[in-house]
């Protein structure tokens, strides 16, 4: 037995990208290029994509992106103006969750996926600290399809470190991550196809 067999989580053979306030672990690709697809195209086919509503300043914003959302309960939740309500696990994305928590060594109970058809979509600078998720929960966030950058950003030094997320990847943000830093998912000119990430969540 070698010593990292000795434990479920691999984060610690790796190097934490964020230099203070939190902890992100690119594990690169955790899947083979040929499971990778089969996954994308069933998440593509499969998951019941919305685009995503908000108000703001009184303002309906609709965005490109589609969201879709899994729980192991059918919960629901408002902000904005609106209710989302999340879907029961398929049996696929059940098998993924099992995957990412194996490399991680999390337990999530939710999943939040989005659907960029293409590079002209993306997500601006956030972070994921609504009241719904666990304080300092980990996110493993894993991507199927068109290769992106993300990119962090401290919120209070302004220091940034970007990665490219590769097909079949795992990114994994946990601790203080949410608190201190923002993230993003630049939009591209590049021809980039279209990309499926599945942030696994911890909801209270
Ligand atoms: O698509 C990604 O990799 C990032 C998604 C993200 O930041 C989110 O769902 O909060
Ligand atoms: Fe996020």
């Amino acid at each position: 037995m070698t010593y990292t067999d000795l434990f479920e989580n691999d984060d610690m053979k790796l190097i934490n990208l964020l230099s203070q306030d939190g902890a992100a672990y690119y594990h690169g690709k955790i899947l083979d290029a040929f499971t990778a697809d089969m996954y994308l195209s069933r998440c593509i086919s499969e998951l019941s994509w919305e685009h995503d509503r908000a108000f703001i300043y009184g303002k309906e914003i609709v965005t490109k992106r589609k969201i879709a959302w899994y729980a192991d309960k059918p919960v629901s939740y408002t902000y904005s103006g609106y209710t989302k309500r999340a879907l029961v696990w398929p049996d696929f994305l059940c098998e993924l969750k099992q995957v990412v928590e194996s490399h991680c060594g999390e337990v999530f109970n939710s999943c939040l996926g989005n659907l960029y058809s293409s590079g002209e979509e993306g997500m601006s600078w956030h972070s994921d600290a609504e009241k719904d998720l666990v304080e300092n929960g980990a996110i493993g966030a894993l991507t199927l399809g068109g290769e992106r950058k993300f990119s962090f950003k401290h919120k209070q030094t302004g220091e940034s470190v970007s990665l490219t997320l590769e097909h079949g990847s795992l990114l994994i943000m946990k601790g203080a991550t949410q608190a201190n830093w923002l993230h993003s998912l630049p939009k591209t000119k590049k021809d980039v196809g279209p990309r499926v990430s599945l942030t696994f969540r911890q909801m209270r």
